[in-house]
């Protein structure tokens, strides 16, 4: 193996309670929400056809104007208790807010740049009241921070001149300036989720990554940061030169999710998901397909049957209200948790492979079977590992009477299920010693 100073410095997953905790929770909430939410996706009566909160790299758009759109923040409708609630009601277990995306507009009064919403006509600070709203209804919050930083002086893509590395050391303090900040000012946070990290200003200083991981870890023990923040000392990300992965967990399924459980290499992993085909930020005009409470109830699923976490995305207007899209999968989601949602929290992959008619989880011996798929024969077939036995199967509470039809197969009847939505068989098993 290559010898690296900044590679993985841990093999396996993390043991301690707070990834435990984090491994638990299975389902957070992602949060977008800036300036980019007043342009939503359209300038000057032309709709943008990017992602909402990349449409200062429009063309169309004059980053001047842009700029300006901090004087027009005030969010009148903004109400994070209100937000808390309904990602409770959700189901969700922990929650990520932009604190900062790549145009550097800061939603929390930070002492170290002007560009902040202190600077703005709501003038006061998104962050901490929002962060208590949610710990309050019990859910955990993640400051996500985007190291590119579009609004900075000192902010490069790539160093090309003495004078761009002078520049980008200042960068750099500031960025560990403005972490250490959110952490004081937050101290409730369980962790950072790190966005805007390949740019090779950024890529080619693994040892600054390293050292920033491990300045953060010391200043606020437990913290949990994905594989997304670090390069190794050869530019390598997510998993080093080694193909060991780097952070506590793997950061890099945006939009996409693994397939099988070779695809994450028994690592923890957390899948990040839009409900349109890819949007953030606010976008007045949701093009392409988008996706149904069905949909993203399976994509959550299945991250449960891989042994990883999925984080659904929403992205308040700018007055601080959702769109009507976004609340009803809220409020279709959390119905459906709220009756299944034993079979995704604290469970885990079963290692019983995956069945045509959906997905099984496990949690210790409570193997849960997901099914979104019911086979025209009206059976659902189980094979069970040679030492594992069936004690008992239940449906909504309801015993389930499984047919013997091989060794250690079954054919579970659906019976009277509901035909119209995801529902779960809890097979209650016992593993001979
Ligand atoms: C979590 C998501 N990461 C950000 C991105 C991106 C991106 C940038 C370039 C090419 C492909 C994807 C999006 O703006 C959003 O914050």
């Amino acid at each position: 193996s290559i010898p690296l100073q900044h590679g993985a410095h841990r093999s396996g997953n993390r043991t301690d309670a707070d990834m435990a905790r984090w491994r638990s929770l299975r389902f957070g909430q992602f949060v977008h929400w800036g300036l980019y939410a007043i342009a939503g996706g359209e300038w000057n009566g032309k709709i943008y056809n990017g992602a909402a909160e990349w449409i200062r790299s429009w063309k169309e758009m004059p980053t001047a104007v842009y700029d300006q759109l901090y004087k027009q923040f005030n969010p009148v409708n903004y109400h994070p208790e209100q937000w808390a609630q309904q990602a409770k009601d959700m189901g969700a277990g922990y929650m990520i807010i932009t604190t900062k995306h790549h145009d550097g507009f800061c939603l929390w009064p930070s002492k170290y740049t002007r560009y902040t919403v202190a600077a703005s006509p709501y003038k006061k600070d998104i962050i901490g009241p929002m962060v208590e709203a949610y710990n309050k209804k019990g859910i955990d919050v993640y400051l996500y921070f985007s190291i590119i930083d579009w609004n900075h002086p000192d902010w490069r893509t790539s160093l090309k001149t003495p004078a761009d590395s002078a520049a980008y050391k200042r960068f750099k303090v500031f960025v560990k300036n403005q972490l250490t900040e959110l952490l004081v000012k937050y101290p409730t946070v369980k962790g950072f989720w790190f966005d805007g990290t390949w740019d090779d200003s950024w890529k080619n200083d693994g040892a600054f990554s390293d050292e920033l991981e491990q300045y953060l870890q010391k200043l606020h023990p437990g913290l949990i940061i994905g594989s997304r923040l670090r390069a190794d000392e050869r530019g390598a990300r997510h998993f080093d030169s080694n193909n060991h992965l780097m952070g506590d967990y793997e950061q890099g399924w945006e939009r996409k999710l693994p397939e099988q459980p070779a695809d994450v290499h028994g690592n923890d992993w957390e899948g990040v998901m839009t409900i349109p085909e890819n949007q953030w930020g606010y976008h007045a005009h949701w093009l392409g397909h988008i996706k149904s409470s069905n949909e993203l109830i399976e994509m959550l699923v299945k991250s449960t049957s891989l042994g990883g976490n999925f984080v659904l995305n929403f992205g308040p207007k700018a007055d601080g209200t959702f769109r009507s899209e976004e609340v009803q999968r809220m409020q279709e989601i959390g119905n459906w948790m709220k009756v299944n949602g034993s079979a995704v929290y604290g469970a885990s992959e079963a290692g019983l492979g995956k069945p045509d008619w959906g997905y099984y989880t496990r949690r210790g011996d409570s193997v849960f079977m997901v099914v979104f798929n019911v086979p025209v024969s009206g059976n659902l077939r189980v094979k069970l590992p040679a030492k594992t036995t069936l004690a008992e199967a239940s449906a909504s509470g309801q015993p389930v009477t499984p047919e013997l039809i091989g060794k250690n197969e079954y054919f579970i009847p659906v019976g009277n299920a509901p035909r119209h939505a995801p529902f779960v068989i809890l097979l209650q098993t016992s593993r001979a010693a």
